[in-house]
């Protein structure tokens, strides 16, 4: 049987996807969120993709250039996410800038502790993740979709669970953070869960 194509620029069950992504929680957020819809995923990793340099000044243009790039490198539709924690009281950094202020060791107690620094005593603790995703498709085609959710900068870090900033994330209504919430509880709610639901509208098989 010859592999599955898509049509209209909506993926078919059966069609393969590139999950253009090294960031470990990300894809098994993205795992969770692709389950049943027949969609056969391969992450950047399995396919030894590189890891293009993020140039682009806003999460859409990263977003894009990393689909972009991994849809060219595997002549197969590709999903990329770009995504960022932002703090009001730093007018909104880290941002784009969220993985790099981690460094290349990954060291996010010392992003976060970075954030509690410079927030300092401000009196206005709002934060908000902000996910872009970006579908690509080996004939040029992108697509982009955009999540929020808002909330607050909370300190110290708790919760066991997520990644990243996680731990310093209040979703508003309540005091937990992200890292206290199950899987479930934070895809039902996240910047990323919010762009997946209008990627879901408009690319994955309806049925
Ligand atoms: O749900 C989240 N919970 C906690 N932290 C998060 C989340 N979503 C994004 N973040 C932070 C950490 C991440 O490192 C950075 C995104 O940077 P970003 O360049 O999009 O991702 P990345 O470099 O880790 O992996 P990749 O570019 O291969 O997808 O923002
Ligand atoms: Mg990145």
């Amino acid at each position: 049987m010859s592999p599955a194509r898509t049509t209209d620029h909506r993926l078919v069950r059966g069609a393969r996807l590139v999950l253009a992504s090294h960031n470990a929680g990300k894809l098994a957020e993205f795992s969770a969120l692709l389950a049943g819809y027949g969609i056969t995923v391969l992450s950047a990793g399995d396919l030894a993709l590189p890891e293009p340099e993020e140039t682009a000044d806003s999460f859409t243009g990263n977003a894009v250039l990393k689909a972009v790039a991994a849809a060219t490198a595997a002549g197969l539709p590709a999903l990329a996410d770009d995504s960022g924690f932002c703090v009001a009281a730093l007018g909104g950094a880290p941002g784009i800038y969220s993985a790099r202020w981690a460094g290349p060791s990954k060291d996010f107690p010392a992003a976060m502790a970075r954030i509690h620094a410079e927030v300092g005593n401000t009196a206005d603790r709002s934060a908000w993740f902000i996910s872009v995703l970006c579908l690509a498709w080996p004939d040029g085609t992108v697509q982009t979709f955009e999540g929020r959710i808002d909330g607050q900068f909370t300190w110290p870090p708790h919760g066991a669970n997520g990644h990243g900033y996680d731990p310093v994330f209040a979703p508003e209504g309540g005091s937990r953070t992200f890292a206290d919430m199950t899987d479930a509880e934070k895809n039902a709610i996240s910047h990323r869960a919010r762009a997946f639901d209008l990627f879901r509208t408009a690319c994955l098989p309806q049925e």
